[in-house]
C-alpha cells in the first residue's frame, strides 16, 4: 500500500493546458494579489504564485503594502482593482495585521473578482448549490480525488479542522460529490475513533505529524493539507507520512500534494474570468 498522490504531477500538467489555452486568447487574464506586512510563510507562496502565472502566461501584479496600511486604505485599493478591466482575479493574502477587519475586506472585493472564493456571497452560492468561484485549496483536492480516480459517492468522508478557508468549504464540496461528510476538529472527543471510519481522510488542523498511522482506516485514502515549519525549518505536514502511507492505499505528500494544487486552482479561476471578457 502507500501510493503516493503527485499534486505537483497533476498541477504542472493542467498548468501546461492552461498555457495553451491562455495563448489562445485575445484577453491576456491578469491577478492581483495584496499583501499586506510580512510573514514568513507568505513569501514561498506569493514567490510560488509568481512563478506559476508567468509560466502559463497570467499577467501577475504583487502589492506589498507595509504593516502599518490602514483599513481604508486597504479598502481604497481594493475598491481600484475592482474597476480595472485588466485584473480578472483579486486575492488578498491571509492572515491579516490585527487592526484591519478580515470579513469587511473580504466583503469590498467584487464577487465575480474573487478567485479565493471567500467573499460571503460565493460562500453562500457553495452552501446552497450554486456555481461560483470556490475556495482554491479544498477545490484542488476534488480534482486530486477525482484524476486519482478515487470514488467519492457513497464514501465516510471526515474532514479534520473547521476552517473558514479549508474544513468548512471542503465539507460542503465533498457534499456535492456525494460523500457522506463528517467534520471533526480540535475540541472534538474521541477523534481517532472517527477518522478510523474514514474511507477519505481529509486532514487541515495546522499541527505537525499530529495524523499517524493509527487514526486511518486500512486502505483510506489520506489528504494531507498542514504546512507546518520544524524548528529546524523543515516543512512537515499534519499527517506523519511514513507512518500513515504503511496503512492508506492513498496519501499525499507535503510538499508536493495539496500546495502545487491551490495555485493551480487560482490560476484556473482567473482564466476562466478573463475567458468571460474574451471574444
Ligand atoms: N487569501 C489567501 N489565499 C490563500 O490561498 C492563501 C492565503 N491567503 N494565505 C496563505 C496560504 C498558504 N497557501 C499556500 C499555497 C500553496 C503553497 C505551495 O505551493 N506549497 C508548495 C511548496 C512549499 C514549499 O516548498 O515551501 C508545496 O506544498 O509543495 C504554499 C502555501 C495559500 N494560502
Ligand atoms: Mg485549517
Amino acid at each position: 500500500m502507500g501510493n503516493k498522490i503527485s499534486g505537483r504531477k497533476l498541477a504542472d500538467e493542467m498548468q501546461l493546458e492552461m498555457a495553451a489555452e491562455v495563448s489562445a486568447m485575445t484577453v491576456k487574464p491578469g491577478l492581483v494579489v495584496i499583501i499586506v506586512g510580512e510573514n514568513k510563510a507568505s513569501q514561498t507562496y506569493v514567490r510560488n504564485k509568481e512563478r506559476t502565472a508567468e509560466k502559463i502566461g497570467i499577467n501577475s501584479k504583487i502589492e506589498r503594502l507595509p504593516e502599518t496600511t490602514t483599513e481604508e486604505d486597504l479598502l481604497s485599493l481594493i475598491a481600484q482593482y475592482n474597476q480595472d478591466e485588466q485584473f480578472h482575479g483579486i486575492l488578498v493574502q491571509l492572515p491579516l495585521p490585527e487592526h484591519i477587519d478580515e470579513q469587511r475586506v473580504l466583503l469590498a472585493i467584487d464577487p465575480d473578482k474573487d478567485v479565493d472564493g471567500f467573499h460571503p456571497l460565493n460562500v453562500g452560492k457553495l452552501l446552497t448549490g450554486q456555481p461560483g468561484l470556490l475556495p482554491c485549496t479544498p477545490y484542488g483536492i476534488i480534482k486530486m480525488l477525482q484524476a486519482s480516480g478515487v470514488e467519492m459517492a457513497g464514501k465516510q468522508a471526515v474532514v479534520v479542522g473547521r476552517s473558514n478557508i479549508v474544513g468548512k468549504p471542503m465539507m460542503h464540496l465533498l457534499l456535492r460529490e456525494d460523500a457522506t461528510v463528517t467534520v471533526t476538529h480540535s475540541k472534538t472527543v474521541n477523534l481517532k475513533e472517527i477518522t478510523r471510519q474514514a474511507d477519505i481522510l481529509i486532514v487541515a488542523i495546522g499541527r505537525g505529524h499530529f495524523i499517524k498511522a493509527d487514526h486511518i482506516k486500512p486502505g483510506a485514502v489520506v489528504v494531507d493539507v498542514g504546512m507546518n515549519h520544524t524548528a529546524e525549518g523543515k516543512l512537515i505536514g499534519d499527517v506523519e507520512f511514513e507512518t500513515a502511507q504503511e496503512v492508506a492505499s492513498l496519501i499525499t505528500p507535503v510538499p508536493g500534494g495539496v500546495g502545487p494544487m491551490t495555485i493551480t486552482m487560482l490560476m484556473e479561476q482567473t482564466i476562466s474570468n478573463a475567458r468571460k471578457k474574451d471574444k
